[in-house]
């Protein structure tokens, strides 16, 4: 098979990705705020109002003028009424005036400190306050947090719950976002049996499915498990393009290797396109990309380490540009807890297990199971340790990157 990248570097696979995804981008719809948590935000959000909308109280207390307070801490001020959170009574005080104020209730105009209700007393309808609060005290102005025509939130940045809140408290109750993926799930295999039924000689239990589509979840998506693929090139090619026919993204995984039953990479060669096969990292190397139908399709490779590494170094940045995300993930560094030989050049994501150190330093221990099959470790560890291309020996203390999962 020719007629397209293979052994490619890592950079480059990601590069072709994030180019192939950026041409196939989603387009938009209309969301309610309520279920946007997670989506892509796919307009700008310009704030409509001022946050705070109005100057209002920072505490439980009383709204009164600076200049009417003593320095000796002997001030007494004539309550004259409450303002409450809620409709603005737009009451006023004068000279030597007080009104009882809850937190986020409108200042009376007049008014521009508050007194926490913990520093004065009420006594026979006057209010004496000791000690005095500073000028402008416990008021949240108009205006300081945002200010109308300020740009709050721009397309491409995912939806956290502080964004969403932030859209609810300039009034928004919908927002555009880019559509989600729909991706449909494959495993493939005869070897494969579903948990729960008699495991006979030869055979093994279906993990990839649930591995996959929880990995998925994880991102947010709603991927749709489908039946395990045989091994019989006639059925594998009419599921695949079924799926491909109403699905956004095919992820399959296994069956994308040398073996005389690693019938994908041949099929997408022929009756889609290939954009790339085999990547220059470890686990994951037969690692295969390209254009079924209408679906952008991932082949990740069949050892379960391998179906961890290839989706959360390279399969989840699909589906983030597709989605038109321009946010980068947070990227994180530690030590090395233990030296690594590597005993190949590609670049491997190792697993370990991070841990804080006493001077907020962070050390990662390697797992020494390094076996792309070997899900055990996978499940013991919680980051992949990156070692670049090339270098073998990875001494003790040595700075890695490590990416959580
Ligand atoms: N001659 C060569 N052999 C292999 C090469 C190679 O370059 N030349 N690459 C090796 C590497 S690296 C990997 S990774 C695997 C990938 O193989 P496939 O993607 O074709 O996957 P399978 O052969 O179908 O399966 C590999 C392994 O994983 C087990 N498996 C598959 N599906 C599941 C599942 N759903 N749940 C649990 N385990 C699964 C399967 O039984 C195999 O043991 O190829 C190497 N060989
Ligand atoms: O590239 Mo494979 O995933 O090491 O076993």
């Amino acid at each position: 098979m020719t007629g397209f990248p293979t052994r490619i570097a890592f950079d480059e696979a990601r590069a072709i990705i994030q180019r192939v995804a950026a041409s196939r981008k989603l387009p938009g719809e209309q969301m309610a705020l309520s279920r946007a948590h997670g989506r892509v935000l796919a307009q700008e959000v310009i704030a409509g109002i001022d946050l705070p909308p109005f100057d209002n109280a920072a505490m439980d207390g009383y709204a009164l003028r600076h200049a009417d307070l003593r320095g000796d801490g002997a001030s007494a001020l004539q309550l004259i009424g409450e303002q409450f959170a809620g409709p603005s009574l737009e009451l006023r005080i004068d000279a030597g005036q007080c009104i009882r104020i809850t937190t986020g209730a409108p200042l009376p105009h007049g008014a521009d400190t508050v007194v926490m209700k913990e520093n004065a007393r009420l006594e026979g309808g006057r209010v004496h306050i000791d000690p005095a609060p500073k000028p402008g005290a416990h008021v949240r102005r108009q205006g300081e947090d945002t200010r109308v025509g300020d740009r709050l939130l721009h397309a491409g940045q995912p939806l956290t719950p502080s964004r969403i809140a932030l859209a609810a408290a300039v009034g928004m109750a919908s927002v555009e976002v880019s559509q989600r993926p729909t991706v449909a799930v494959f495993t493939t295999g005869d070897e494969l049996v579903e948990p729960g039924m008699p495991l006979q000689p030869g055979r093994i239990y279906n993990s990839n499915r649930e591995l996959l589509m929880g990995l998925l979840r994880s991102d947010g998506l709603e991927p749709t498990a489908w039946p395990t693929l045989p091994d019989d090139p006639v059925r594998i090619e009419s599921m695949l393009r079924d799926a491909a026919q109403a699905f956004d993204v095919v992820i399959t995984c296994g069956a994308v290797s040398a073996g005389e039953k690693d019938h994908i990479p041949a099929l997408l060669q022929a009756q889609g396109r290939v954009h790339f096969w085999k990547v220059r990292m470890r686990p994951g190397m037969p690692l295969l990309f390209g254009e079924l139908e209408r679906a952008s399709f991932l082949g990740l490779p069949g050892n379960p380490v391998s179906v961890l590494a290839t989706w959360l170094t390279l399969g989840r940045g699909l589906i983030d540009v597709l989605q038109g995300s321009t946010a980068a993930r947070p990227r994180l560094f530690a030590r090395l807890a233990a030296p690594w030989h590597k005993t190949h050049d590609r670049l491997e994501f190792l697993r370990g297990r991070l841990r804080p150190c006493d001077d907020g330093s962070l050390m990662v221990q390697p797992n020494p199971a390094d076996g792309s099959h070997r899900m055990r470790a996978a499940a013991d560890s919680d980051v992949l340790i990156v070692l670049p291309e090339q270098a073998m020996e990875h001494a003790t203390g040595r700075v890695v990157e490590v990416l959580p999962y």
